[in-house]
């Protein structure tokens, strides 16, 4: 087993590693939209969508898997309302075929965030 940690992403807000991988997967903890340089948290559910989402892939390929090697992904949500928002942006991430995906809607996530991603990867 090998802890990740990069700093092209926010460190972890609680205990827990920004990712582990084991033998051929990487499973990164889910990521909000803390911004890694200022720690501040992007405003809005767009905004937040594509910091979240950068802030997973910046995981990712500290581990040395590919971005395009994600498998599959968790999308939490404080709205399901920003469904298709949410879809839109995260749509701008993936190429065909996508990973596999769960999108829920959940009443509260850390720090405020509105959206909170979290994917799986292969090596
Ligand atoms: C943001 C998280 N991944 C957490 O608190 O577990």
């Amino acid at each position: 087993m090998k802890i990740i940690q990069t700093n092209n992403a926010p460190a972890a807000v609680g205990p827990y590693s920004q990712a582990v991988e084991i033998d051929n997967l990487v499973f990164a903890s889910g990521q909000i939209a803390l911004n890694p340089a200022t720690g501040e948290m992007a405003e809005g559910i767009e905004a937040q969508a594509h910091q979240a989402l950068k802030n997973a892939q910046a995981v990712i390929e500290a581990s040395g898997a590919k971005w395009e090697n994600v498998i599959k992904t968790t999308v939490f949500i404080t709205n399901i309302d920003d469904f298709g928002k949410v879809n839109e942006i995260y749509a701008t991430y993936f190429k065909q075929p996508y990973p596999a995906r769960s999108c829920v809607e959940v009443s509260k996530l850390p720090k405020g965030a509105l959206i909170e991603v979290e994917v799986i990867a292969t090596k």
